[in-house]
């Protein structure tokens, strides 16, 4: 019930729809027991006694009360569907919003299959239970409730006969519950696991072709199919080891009824119809009470998704707005790093070690070093994707962390290896950042970031839309898209990661072009590895394990018997060397 109860915000607004249902499902069953009374009144009072002609007017009123209960059906419901969908419609909603707040750490470990089906599967599951099975089990207790007084009304001995079985029903449906519960929560988990493997797959078919790993793939995929189907076999034979056991015992009560029952009418202590009226009571309390391991299913089910649903909502977002925080606009874009060390994690090895340096605004800031030392998690802390563990990052002297996250991320522009393009058209991708552009603001960015000739050579210009992941575009046309959307916000700050290593020479050159022209009055972080990107930087920060181990502009690195020499040995010998070959 905890989990519920911590989802109740979602579906209480929604309560009056509830109610109403509720309030038609007890016409509903208020009914339903009607029928038996009025076939023991007919068997009794009229066909013993010779009345026949009572029986049409019997009829007529068996008739009225049937379109009764019709109407009541259809408005139980109705309205507990509408309770359903209205609630999960809030409690999808939240998830999204909260999925696009929770910081870049939990999505370093989260998959997007598993929680793909955490916003359908199991916020379907959750209505699911929401508009059926929550009624289902007020059902279940007002047809208990009432059938059980009818009868204690026609014979109290008989009643207790029946149901003396009714304390073995119970045990086995708790017991059924309480083996079913974590079977289905290892359903759903099983059923996150198989999306991942699917997103996975599409999402890296061009790594899976290319490396002819189809049958590797399959292979795989076929695991999780198979632990999927075991799951669910498991559920089904619990299900199938409890169901008949609940149907004997429920059956039990049918015989004691019919000897002990038979023997009262016999004996002229029961009338004949009030032990037929007496059989179909005791159905409406057997059925919903075997019935209930359908109804249990729903909820554990239910509880299982609901549960997933609060793992989302729960998690923790560590990084967001301190109170009354700075919005600006516009930043100036000074830099200063202070003593900064990041630890990813608890008993992690640290990322970035006593980093100290300042970039004044507008100036160019080179970060090289191999893969690993530190780059990256150094200028994700700027736009504070993650938070520094200690010291301090501050733009124009103060510390990121008095900023708004928005005038954080809206001043400072990423162009990253590779860029993710939306499906949705160049223009909607250029202005994704500031969806206000104008069309002017959108071409002059896209001019600047040497895109707008092949986009205007495309068939629909900017309104061609792109495919999945920008398909359908070079990587350099897809680099450049993504250059004139990081300009198109008009940031002071501009952090290109090795916005140039995927691409060849003449893209590679065209790029550069680009970037030189964004760059311009903008305070710059270039990650790179290779040299030549990072000859015109102000000063260029050489990072090894997490440390800064040099500092200068090249003409001093150069010459300094450091890492930068022997990095810039490396490139540029090579380089002498593939000339000399060719007699360069
Ligand atoms: N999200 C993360 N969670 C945990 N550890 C991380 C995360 N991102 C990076 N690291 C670790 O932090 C260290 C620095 O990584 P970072 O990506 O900053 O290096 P880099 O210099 O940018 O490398 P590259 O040139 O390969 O991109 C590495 O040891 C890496 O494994």
């Amino acid at each position: 019930m905890e989990t519920f109860k911590k989802l109740k915000q979602y579906y209480w607004p929604y309560k009056s729809y509830f109610f109403w249902s509720i309030g038609f499902l007890i016409i509903v069953t208020a009914i339903t027991v009607v029928y038996p009374i009025f076939l023991q009144i007919t068997i009794d009072d009229v066909v013993l006694k010779g009345q026949y002609e009572w029986i049409p007017y019997l009829a007529l009123g068996f008739i009225a009360i049937m379109a009764i209960k019709g109407a009541a059906t259809y408005i139980h419901q109705y309205t507990g569907d509408l309770f359903g969908i209205s609630s999960v419609y809030k409690l999808r909603n939240t998830l999204y919003e909260k999925l696009q707040f929770l910081p870049f750490k939990y999505y370093d470990n989260a998959k997007t299959g598993d929680l793909m089906s955490r916003l359908t599967a199991d916020v379907e599951g959750f209505r699911f239970f929401l508009a059926f099975g929550f009624s289902e089990l007020i059902r279940f207790f007002l047809l208990v409730v009432i059938s059980f007084s009818v009868m204690m009304y026609y014979s109290l001995s008989l009643t207790i006969v029946t149901l003396i079985t009714l304390p073995f029903l119970a045990v086995a449906t708790y017991k059924f519950d309480q083996a079913v519960h974590p079977a289905f929560r290892n359903i759903r988990k099983s059923f996150g696991k198989l999306n991942t493997k699917v997103q996975e797959n599409i999402s890296g078919i061009h790594t899976v072709k290319s490396l002819s790993r189809e049958e590797f793939e399959i292979n795989k995929f076929n695991d999780s199919n198979g632990d999927y189907k075991q799951k669910y076999l498991f559920t089904s034979k619990i299900w199938a080891k409890y169901f008949p056991m609940m149907e004997f015992i429920g059956n039990l009560s049918i015989v004691f009824l019919l000897a002990y029952g038979g023997y009262l009418v016999i004996d002229n202590q029961l009338q004949l119809g009030e032990l037929v009226a007496f059989y179909s009571l005791l159905g409406y309390i057997m059925w919903p009470i075997m019935n209930l391991g359908f109804t249990i299913n729903l909820f554990s089910q239910s509880k299982a998704s609901g549960e997933r649903l609060l793992e989302i909502l729960e998690a923790e977002n560590e990084i967001y707005d301190r109170e009354n925080p700075i919005e600006k606009t516009c930043v100036d874009g000074n830099v200063t790093f202070n003593q900064v060390h990041l630890k990813y994690s608890e008993g992690d090895q640290g990322a970035l070690y006593d980093i100290s340096f300042e970039a004044k605004k507008g100036s160019v800031t080179g970060l090289i070093g191999s893969t690993g030392a530190g780059k990256t998690s150094l200028t994700g802390l700027l736009s504070r994707f993650y938070e520094a563990t200690n010291g301090e990052v501050l733009i124009d002297d103060i510390s990121v962390t008095d900023y708004s996250l928005e005038t954080l991320r809206r001043n400072i522009g990423f162009v990253l290896q590779e860029s993710f393009l939306f499906s949705s058209s160049i223009k909607a991708n250029i202005s994704f950042g500031k969806p206000e552009a104008t069309m002017d603001e959108i071409v002059d960015a896209a001019k600047r970031a040497q895109a707008h000739d092949f986009i205007m050579e495309l068939p629909d210009g900017y309104n061609t839309m792109l495919g999945e992941r920008g398909m359908g575009l070079s990587g350099g046309q897809k680099q450049r898209i993504a250059i004139a959307r990081a300009i198109c916000i008009n940031p002071s700050i501009l952090i290109l990661d090795d916005a140039t290593s995927a691409v060849d020479m003449e893209t590679e050159f065209q790029i550069q072009r680009a970037l030189k022209e964004v760059m311009k009055g903008r305070t710059t972080f270039i990650i790179a590895h290779r040299i030549s990107s990072l000859k015109y930087a102000n000063q260029i920060l050489v990072l090894e394990e997490g440390r800064i181990v040099e500092r200068g502009n090249h003409d001093q690195l150069v010459s300094n018997n450091g890492p930068y020499q022997r990095i810039y040995e490396i490139q540029y010998q090579d380089k002498e060397k593939v000339l000399q070959a060719f007699g360069g």
